[in-house]
This record gives structure tokens, C-alpha cells and sequence, in this order.
């Protein structure tokens, strides 16, 4: 059981603490049709007209498919000692399974090598949203051949890459994935079937267990995990019924995830409240489901505040907009509930390690003048949230990380280049990177392993 850290001055974090930036490759790459790369649901679906912000595509992105060496040296001068990035299964398996692309393979290799060049450990998503199409088209995530497909695409990664890549990440945001992809539809594949909404959860986590052996065997002594988008949620009154909406809530968005993946099996209130349209399943699957993982990856950026409601059956929450500080994407600034979060973690499900793989904010930055970005609201949001982290690690939580969203600015998915998340600024005219004053906020602080003023 992690010890509470009482050693640490306020504002340190321990000497071996995992600093990084963190990306996705659909939001960085580009070059979609380049060497073999086969087509994404998010290169079918930015495609489709109304699906995303001004109709913004991937496309070129930030060219990080072309630009990467320079963006090491990007991350080189925020001092990070890691850095998390994507895969994208397309550039491996064009197909989605089979043939196998070499030189998308090629490319990452390159990648890796750059990086431990420059001392940053590479940790490495293995889905980050960017399904090839061909398996949508085959299914998609209803189908429970896209798991088995998945398994196999993180075999012939971790055959090529495993000797080197010591740290990885099954899914990112598997929630995100399912809700918005299969049940709003405002994200790919942009279904709106709420009765897949379940089986796609299950599906992938199913997929997420079945990697979990194959990583370990061809990449040894390596780290596994899995990144969860998670959302503490507050009752917004004191009554008992808004207490009961925001367990439901937890249900929803935490418990139904983290149950699987912790304790063998689904919350049995959720399985109530969903009642029809929990899939039925093999058994077995949640022993496969429940492999032991190193860390859990989580990504915070905002709390829920939530009500009763009579209406929004099954979960009957409403959520409630509290007074406070908003960013561009609408998500209110609370750090107290990632310090919140945190301990919760360790309290109910006390993973191994627990490393923060995603927290940063977007506003509205202007363009570079005489070479700065001033961009304070961001950097008091970093300062606010790594305060808490570390509030949290000196109680005792085993946090060992934290990996800033973003590097750099990036395609916001359905927002497109609309939100700008990153430590440097991006010209998408020129595609020049700029530091923020929030990075070299940043690189102060992992430079000296405290928060700095
Ligand atoms: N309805 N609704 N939904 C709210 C859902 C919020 C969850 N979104 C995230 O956490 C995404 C995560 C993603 O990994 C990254 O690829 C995104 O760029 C960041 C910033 O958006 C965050």
C-alpha cells in the first residue's frame, strides 16, 4: 500500500516522477495517405460534411509525420522525461488485420529511436479512437471480431517495438469511444444506436484484456495499463436524491469501467438501472477483462455537478452549471476534484500506480506577437491541478506521473482546429510551433521537480 509522503515540502513532487506531454496520432500526423497508411472512421467521418467544426479534417494536422524530429527537439526544451503518443492502427494494418504495411511500422520505429536518443521514454496508446475502416465496415466495435482484431494488431506492434517501448496503454477513453461514437454519434463512426452502447463497452474491454497477455509476453518487463476519461461526480444539493443521482452518475461514467478492469465484474446498481440493455456475455470474458495491469491511466479535465431528474431515464441525472472559471471547451476549472478523484482511486480500487496520462486546458490563445503567447488562464489551470496532484501523492496516493494535454495546439476531433490545448501554439497556415508561456511555465516546473511562481 503506497505510504503517505509527508516528506515532500508542498509544491515538490518525488525525484523519480514521470514528466511528459501527451498526443494522439489522428490529431497530430497528417499525411493519411502516405506510405501505405490505409483509411480511419475519423478520415471517413471528418470527410463527411457537418461532422466536424468548418469541416476540418486530419488530414495535415500538425505534418507531425514529417516534422517529428523537430518535435522532439519541442519536447526537448519542455525537459519532459516522457512522452505518450499513438499508434495508428491504419498505418500498421491498412485492413484493419492480415496484411501487415512496413513502413508504418518503419515510421514509429524511427519515432521510438528519436526519442530515447533524446532521453524522453516513449509510452505508447495503442488506440487512440483512429478504427481503420475496413473493421467498421465489417461491424465495427459491435462486433466482437474487432476485440480479436485488436489483439492481433497489438501483437505485430509489440513484436516490432516491445524491446524498446517499456510503457503502454491499451484504449484511450474507452466511454468516449462507445458513447460518442455509438450513442450520440458525435464523434466516429457516428452511430446512434443507444442498444450498442453496452456491447461496444464490453467489446472493448474485451479487446483491451485480450492485448494485455500479448504485450507482456512480446515486450517483457514492460508496464501495462489502460487510460480512463473519469468524472467525479458532486450531488449539487444535499438532498438524498441527488446524492443517489450522482452515484448513478459514478455508475455511468467511473464504475462501470473500473469494476471490470478491478474487481471482476459489473457494478450490480448499474446492471439494475440498464437493466435490458446489458449485453449478455461469456463468463470467462471477465477473467480475460481483468488481467492485472501496472497503472491506470487517467484523464481529467473536469468534475460533474448533478441533480435528479424525473426526466433522462435510465440514469435520471441532469447536470447542474455551477459559478466558476470555464474554459473554451465549456469544462468548469475545479482542481479539487482531480485531488478528489485521486483519492477515491486509491481508496475503492488502490491500483498499482496511478499516472495522470492526460489534464490541460483549451483557450482561445491569440497568434504569436514578437514571439510569445501569453496564455495565463492555462497556466494557472496547469499550476491549480498539479498542486492537487501533489496534494494527493503526499496523502498517499501512488500517482507517478503526469503527461500534459497537449504538446501542441491539434485537431480538437468534432471541434476541429477550433480548441487550442497546447503548450506551443500552431500556425496552420505555416505549421510553426510556438511556445506558450504556459510551456515554458512547464518546463520550469519539470526542470525543477516543484511548482515554480
Ligand atoms: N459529451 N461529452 N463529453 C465530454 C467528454 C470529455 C472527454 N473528452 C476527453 O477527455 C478528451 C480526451 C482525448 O483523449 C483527447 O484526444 C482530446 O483531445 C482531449 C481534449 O478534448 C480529451
Amino acid at each position: 500500500m503506497s505510504q503517505p509522503r509527508t516528506d515532500l515540502a508542498p509544491g515538490r513532487f518525488p525525484a523519480d516522477f514521470t514528466w511528459g506531454t501527451a498526443t494522439a496520432a489522428y490529431q497530430i500526423e497528417g499525411a493519411v495517405r502516405e506510405d501505405g497508411r490505409g483509411v480511419s472512421i475519423w478520415d471517413r467521418f471528418s470527410h463527411t460534411p457537418g461532422k466536424t467544426h468548418n469541416g476540418d479534417t486530419g488530414d495535415v494536422a500538425c505534418d507531425h509525420y514529417h516534422r517529428w524530429q523537430g518535435d522532439i527537439e519541442l519536447m526537448r526544451r519542455l525537459h519532459v522525461n516522457a512522452y505518450r503518443f499513438s499508434i495508428a492502427w491504419p498505418r500498421i494494418l491498412p485492413e484493419g488485420w492480415g496484411r501487415v504495411n512496413p513502413p508504418g511500422l518503419d515510421f514509429y520505429d524511427r519515432l521510438v529511436d528519436g526519442l530515447l536518443a533524446a532521453g524522453i521514454t516513449p509510452w505508447v496508446t495503442l488506440y487512440h479512437w483512429d478504427l481503420p475502416q475496413a473493421l467498421e465496415d465489417r461491424g465495427g466495435w459491435p462486433n466482437p471480431d474487432t476485440s480479436k482484431a485488436f489483439a492481433e494488431y497489438a501483437d505485430v506492434v509489440t513484436r516490432r517495438l516491445g524491446d524498446r517501448v517499456k510503457h503502454w496503454i491499451t484504449l484511450n477513453e474507452p466511454w468516449v469511444v462507445a458513447f460518442l461514437g455509438y450513442f450520440t454519434g458525435e464523434h466516429a463512426p457516428g452511430r446512434k444506436e443507444p442498444e450498442s452502447y453496452l456491447p461496444v463497452v464490453h467489446n472493448l474491454l474485451l479487446a483491451h484484456g485480450l492485448a494485455v497477455p500479448v504485450i507482456r509476453e512480446n515486450s517483457r518487463d514492460s508496464q501495462v495499463g489502460i487510460t480512463l476519461n473519469l468524472t467525479h461526480a458532486y450531488p449539487a444539493g444535499d438532498s438524498a436524491e441527488d446524492e443517489a443521482a450522482a452515484k448513478r452518475l459514478d455508475g455511468f461514467m467511473n464504475r462501470w469501467f473500473l469494476d471490470p478492469l478491478f474487481t471482476g465484474g459489473y457494478p450490480r446498481d448499474m446492471i439494475d438501472v440498464f437493466g435490458s440493455w446489458v449485453p449478455s456475455f461469456d463468463e470467462s470474458d471477465l477473467g480475460v477483462i481483468g488481467a492485472p495491469l501496472d497503472f491506470l491511466g487517467v484523464n481529467y479535465y473536469s468534475p460533474s455537478f448533478v441533480q435528479h431528474s424525473e426526466g433522462n431515464p435510465p440514469l435520471h441525472v441532469e447536470q447542474v452549471r455551477v459559478d466558476g472559471e470555464y474554459t473554451d471547451m465549456g469544462w468548469l476549472v475545479y482542481p479539487q476534484g482531480l485531488y478528489d478523484l485521486l483519492t477515491r482511486l486509491h481508496r475503492d480500487y488502490s491500483p498499482a500506480a496511478i499516472v495522470i496520462t492526460e489534464n490541460g486546458a483549451a483557450y482561445p490563445d491569440e497568434p504569436p506577437v514578437e514571439g510569445r503567447v501569453h496564455d495565463p488562464k492555462r497556466v494557472e489551470y496547469y499550476a491549480s491541478h498539479l498542486d492537487a496532484a501533489q496534494r494527493a501523492i503526499r496523502d498517499g496516493v501512488p500517482l507517478r506521473g503526469y503527461f500534459a494535454w497537449s504538446l501542441m495546439d491539434n485537431f480538437e476531433w468534432a471541434f476541429g482546429y477550433s480548441k487550442r490545448f497546447g503548450l506551443y501554439y500552431v500556425d496552420y497556415e505555416t505549421l510553426e510551433r510556438t511556445i506558450k508561456d504556459s510551456g515554458l511555465w512547464y518546463s520550469r516546473v519539470v526542470a525543477e521537480g516543484q511548482l515554480v511562481p
